[in-house]
């Protein structure tokens, strides 16, 4: 992959030249060209992404386009797909395509086909996942299992979290899941209390199985399973293992035949797709787990394929670019009109804020300019009686990306009309917003008195102007909810590129972790400590202070 510094090439300097008109531009007045939605929309099969409503001009689009070939986009494409060393700083390919790559075609790792390797644990999945499906799988007890819990954190919790909330509707009626991630003890114990150790299965859910927080979790777990089944070879029944670490596995206890491999080539936040993704396969069936992988292939064939200009992830990430580097924008809402959507938001808070979130270019050097904004969201209805307050009239700027389906899963009374409204007109009131002098006419219509008015009006003004997109997709399918997140992980890929970093690392997560294990011995007693500043001392010795009481 090409390293070159956006900010040298000849796009950067037009488009720094462009956003002095479009700082002020107003979005509304750009719908004078009667073709602007058939322009700046694009429609994949069930998913349609208008982008029309933002400050976005065929200018802007084209200089987006040369910043996109200046800095190899192309190239860098093709070497995610074809498995070439992109995660520099790890030294490994970054091949979350391949696992959902359903035409099969060879994909190779150092000269090796990976695709063979993928399908042995899709086959695994599918044949645990059918008996799980089929209460087949039996308990210590003899019973079918009911309750599935994965212990896991990070990449191997918010992925599967937020896809079987998404799809529940598709969920097996006689199974309930719950996801424990947290290493506060509340969230195992809150778990446990709602299962029964005889029809619970426990998915250790960890790429690297050392993870303190899930290693926690999953010994608590065991624990807790061992008081009631009072027999180790119970355990197999009732604990599988998600992880690329087998000598880890197996030193855990559990049974390598009940493990479930995946690769160093799958970064954690990009691993829903490999065996990370058991739970939702066992949760929602086999059929519909593999139509999700079928969707996000379908994604990455029009990602990889499309014209640039037709390009939805390649166009979402120009747009963002052009918000966050010139426009001034530092973060970006994703506010989904769909309940089930309710945990999108926070998966791509890790999938956009860890793989972007980075100052380090890929030479080493700082950065000389924005990169990853920070991502936030909570579907809609709900945030507008929220923090929507500071979208319409605060200081900052903030895109927004609006998701609904025209299908609901709940077709109650009219519920999905209300809740779209709701949509549309949020993103027409974002771009038009509201004169001073609508205000004023609005209030003498309504019979205020002068000094009201002149009191009153300033605050009821919306300067609008606020960039939008809008993703509206026929229903959330297994398959659309697919196309969905490949859509926004190309888009933080292609982003990555053209910043010049390295998105498919994190080492900004390590620093708190290695304190974290040197200051744990420190608090086994209760004397005061002295190693540290005096914040960190004072806020230490007060702890074990205050525990004295408990
Ligand atoms: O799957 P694991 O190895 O347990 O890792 C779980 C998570 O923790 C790490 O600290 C990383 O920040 C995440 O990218 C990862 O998904």
């Amino acid at each position: 992959m090409k390293a070159i510094n956006p900010t040298s090439t000849h796009a950067w300097k037009s488009l720094t030249d462009l956003s002095e008109e479009f700082n002020t531009i107003q979005i509304k007045n750009l719908f004078a060209d009667s073709d602007r939605f058939q322009k700046y929309s694009i429609q994949f099969e069930d998913v349609l992404v208008d982008y029309s409503k933002n400050r976005v001009s065929d200018d802007v689009k084209q200089q987006l386009l040369n910043l996109a070939s200046e800095c190899g986009l192309q190239e860098a494409i093709e070497a995610m797909f074809t498995g070439q060393t992109i995660n520099g700083t790890e030294g490994r390919a970054v091949l979350h395509t391949a696992l959902r790559n359903r035409s099969n075609t060879p994909v190779f790792v150092d000269g090796e086909d990976v695709m063979p390797a993928i399908n042995g644990v899709l086959a695994q999945m599918k044949s645990f996942a059918d008996q799980i499906q089929q209460g087949e799988w039996l308990g210590y007890t003899g019973k079918p299992i009911k309750h599935l819990v994965n212990i896991g954190i990070g990449g191997s919790d918010l992925g599967p979290v937020m896809v079987t909330e998404a799809l529940k509707p598709y969920q097996h009626a006689d199974l309930s899941i719950y996801f424990v991630s947290n290493v506060d003890g509340t969230h195992i114990a809150e778990t446990l209390k709602q299962v029964d150790p005889e029809t619970t299965l426990f998915f250790i859910a960890s790429k690297t199985f050392t993870t303190q927080e899930t290693m926690t979790n999953a010994h608590s777990a065991r624990r807790w399973f061992l008081a009631h089944a009072q027999d180790e070879a119970a355990v197999a029944k009732h604990f599988v293992a998600l992880s690329t670490n087998a000598q880890a596995v197996a030193a855990f206890g559990i049974d390598t035949a009940n493990m479930f491999a995946f690769w160093d080539w799958v970064g954690g936040r990009y691993s829903l797709w490999s065996a990370i993704g058991l739970p939702i396969a066992c949760a929602i069936g086999f059929d519909n787990f593999e139509a999700l992988l079928a969707g996000a292939h379908s994604m990455d064939q029009h990602f990889r394929t499309a014209e640039f200009e037709e390009n939805i992830p390649v166009i979402l990430a120009l747009v963002g670019l052009w918000n966050t580097n010139f426009l001034g924008a530092t973060s970006e809402a994703i506010l989904p009109y769909d309940q089930y959507l309710h945990r999108f938001a926070a998966y791509f808070q890790q999938g956009n804020m860890e793989s972007n979130g980075k100052y380090v270019a890929r030479d080493g050097g700082k950065v000389n300019y924005a990169t990853g904004p920070i991502i936030w969201g909570e579907p809609g209805t709900n945030g507008q009686h929220a923090f929507y307050q500071l979208i319409h009239q605060g200081t900052h700027l903030i895109p927004c990306d609006f998701i609904a389906p025209a299908i609901s899963h709940n077709p109650v009374g009219d519920h999905h009309p209300k809740l779209l409204s709701n949509f549309f007109a949020q993103t027409e009131a974002l771009m038009n917003g509201k004169s001073l002098e609508e205000v004023k006419s609005e209030m003498e219509k309504a019979g205020k008195s002068a000094e009201a008015i002149e009191k009153i009006a300033p605050h009821r003004v919306f300067e609008g102007n606020r960039p939008t997109n809008s993703i509206l997709v026929k229903k959330i399918t297994p398959y659309t909810l697919g196309q969905l997140i490949a859509m926004y992980e190309h888009k933080i890929f292609v982003q990555g590129v053209i910043w010049n970093i390295y998105s498919f690392d994190q080492w900004g997560v390590e620093l708190g972790k290695v304190l974290a294990n040197a200051i744990l011995p420190e608090l086994e007693s209760e004397e005061a400590v002295t190693s540290h500043d005096a914040s960190t001392n004072g806020l230490i010795n007060a702890y074990k202070s205050f525990r004295k009481e408990a």
